[in-house]
């Protein structure tokens, strides 16, 4: 900051003493600078690297707090909250965000600095014209403060229509089958170019705000330079200044106007942070409402896995105004297997979910071994119960990773465990027959990428993917091999979810039998993985099979709300009136 001061000095000795003596005062006096220019640029260079690592320090720290908070939020903030938007949150904004705050901020600050000694170094130059110069600086503050907010609230619109595309593009890729089952590509396309075209709308209005701001402070920056010149010839016109001291003046006043112009993008980046923060900052501090790893653990040897529903009323959190349960009461004792029926829609599912206290009931009591589930710690209460779905959700990772996935601790896990509980399944043959056997990597959704001339390349990286726990990075170098893609069977993921559930080795199974069809040959080993996974267990079993229902020790049918019938399979039947047998009838009809 002290360079324009000399070279001011530089010039009135040029200007004063043209003798052997100035020749010496001058060598001294650029060496002085050129010794300062070197320790500016090597501050700068530090400066600029260490900016540019705690910006990613600080954006990562962001994005693992933010998904950190994300994953202990109970479902129904899921249920209200879209994934693209919470992946946009994730992304987009902690990266506006840590910009904002880091290099933005040094940047800013040093505009900040600049231009706050610049002003200093213009009064001790020369007061005078420094008051007449600085009249400018008032009405481009109040501009600033508009500008601000206005712009601080764009940005919160712009991050929020973002998050509206990217929730839309993750939503239709996540979904690409359906999508092109019914030939909606063209449709969705449209759809994500006006939804980003509103983004674009968006960014026209920040661009053209962006442009009078800066005009305004480019404006300001060169009327000061041009009133130093008027005033400053005035002031050595009258002997009252130096060419040497006009010189300097000129140069701070330089400075001063590119500092403020570094303030006001300075300045628009923080407002744009901010906006984009708001959202951060309500995510980073929203408490779930349910607890997320607190409350009682039962004893391990007195652990029965008992269930009891008593009087549960419950609505979804999302639609409260719907009933689901009323009055619901259902006993499931241990190490018996409890097939629960119903017509679509009725709340089979929703049953699974108040058990693994996904939700709470409004009123009444789930109770397991007499204790209400309340009280209990849900993350014990989850690794009591083990669950297989219609489609079970298999992970973009190895087979063998996908079956440890139930274990506590998955790396502690030996790939002779995976081996036994995929033989359990049923599953061991038809994934030994696969090139790469457990080491095969599936995709989103249990998509198997096969690709005959790579698998060599293609499984050695996925090894190291293994070892090195860099399955992302790799998966997308094995993307980059694929030809072929082939799908994992339902039955296929069905098996491998039981080895997982296996190995999950739970007191409570709940099960949600697959309503498509599989073939004979298939249904005959999913039956049979799982009813080697229900051995001793406690099953609540969501049935749609007659010869599941027939085997269970109880048959509960589900009806508006409540478990209107509960017995043997041949004991519900003989009622003429009761709901089973009017549901059987139905499905045999509907079968015929
Ligand atoms: N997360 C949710 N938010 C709001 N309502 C939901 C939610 N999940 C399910 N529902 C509603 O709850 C009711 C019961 O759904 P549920 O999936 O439990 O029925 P189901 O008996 O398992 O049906 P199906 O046999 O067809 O699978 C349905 O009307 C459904 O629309």
């Amino acid at each position: 900051m002290s360079a324009p001061f000399f070279l001011g000095k530089i010039i009135d000795v040029i200007y004063t003493n043209p003798t052997v003596d100035c020749l010496s005062k001058l060598t001294r006096l650029c060496l002085v600078l050129s010794g300062m220019f070197l320790c500016g640029a090597a501050a700068n260079a530090v400066r600029v690297y260490l900016m540019q690592t705690s910006g990613q320090r600080i954006v990562n720290r962001l994005r693992t707090s933010l998904f950190s908070s994300v994953l202990r939020q109970e479902v129904a903030f899921f249920d209200k909250t879209r994934t693209g938007e919470l992946i946009n949150r994730l992304s987009s904004d902690t990266a506006l965000l840590g910009r904002s705050v880091t290099v933005n901020l040094s940047d800013g600050l040093r505009a900040g600095a600049q231009a706050s000694v610049g002003i200093g170094m213009m009064f001790f130059v020369s007061p005078n014209l420094a008051t007449f110069v600085l009249s400018v600086v008032p009405p481009i503050s109040i501009l600033a403060v508009v500008y601000g907010r206005y712009l601080r609230k764009l940005t919160k619109v712009t991050q929020d229509s973002l998050a509206q595309a990217t929730q839309l593009a993750e939503e239709r890729i996540g979904n690409i089958r359906t999508v092109r089952a019914f030939g909606k590509e063209m449709t969705e396309i449209e759809k994500y170019t006006s939804k980003v075209d509103r983004v674009m709308q968006l960014a026209r209005k920040e661009a053209f705000a962006q442009a009078c701001f800066f005009g305004a402070t480019g404006l300001s920056g060169n009327l000061i330079v041009l009133s130093v010149l008027y005033k400053g010839g005035l002031l050595m016109g009258s002997a009252h200044m130096t060419v040497g001291e006009l010189s300097s003046f000129l140069m701070y006043a330089f400075w001063v106007g590119l500092s403020i112009g570094g303030l006001s993008s300075f300045y628009s980046e923080l407002m744009k942070g901010l906006g984009a923060g708001g959202r951060l900052w309500e995510l980073l501090e929203r408490e779930p409402e349910l607890p997320f790893n607190e409350g009682v653990i039962l004893n391990k040897e007195s652990f029965q896995g008992t269930l009891e529903f008593r009087n549960v009323h419950f609505a979804y959190p999302a639609r409260p105004e719907v009933p689901i349960f009323q009055d619901f009461s259902l006993s499931i004792p241990s190490a018996s297997v409890t097939a629960l029926v119903g017509p679509s829609g009725s709340g089979k599912s929703t049953v699974v979910s108040l058990l693994l206290r996904l939700y709470d009931p409004m009123s009444g009591t789930i109770s397991l071994d007499g204790r209400d589930i309340r009280q209990l710690n849900p993350v014990w209460l989850r690794s009591k119960i083990g669950t297989v779905s219609q489609e079970p959700i298999l992970f973009s990772c190895s087979i063998a990773e996908n079956i440890a996935y139930g274990a506590d601790d998955p790396s502690s896990v030996t790939a002779e465990q995976i081996e036994r509980v995929a033989d359990v399944a049923n599953a061991g043959a038809f994934i030994r027959n696969f090139p790469q056997g457990f080491n095969t990597v599936v995709g989103e959704k249990g998509v198997l990428l096969s690709d005959v001339t790579n698998w060599k390349k293609l499984s050695s990286n996925c090894h190291l993917a293994y070892q090195k726990n860099l399955l992302p990075r790799i998966f997308v170098k094995a993307f980059k091999f694929k030809k072929k893609i082939l799908s994992l069977s339902g039955g296929q993921k069905q098996r491998i979810a039981i080895a997982r559930a296996l190995l999950k080795n739970p007191k409570i199974l709940l099960l949600d039998e697959a309503t498509s069809a599989l073939d004979a040959e298939n249904e005959h080993l999913v039956q049979e993985a799982l009813d080697r996974l229900m051995e001793g267990r406690t099953v609540l079993i969501i049935a749609h099979r007659l010869s599941t229902i027939k085997n269970a020790n109880t048959v509960a049918v589900l009806d508006q709300g409540r478990i209107t019938e509960c017995g043997k399979h041949e004991e519900l039947l003989s009622k003429p009136d009761g709901t089973y047998r009017k549901l059987m009838d139905k499905q045999r009809l509907s079968s015929v």
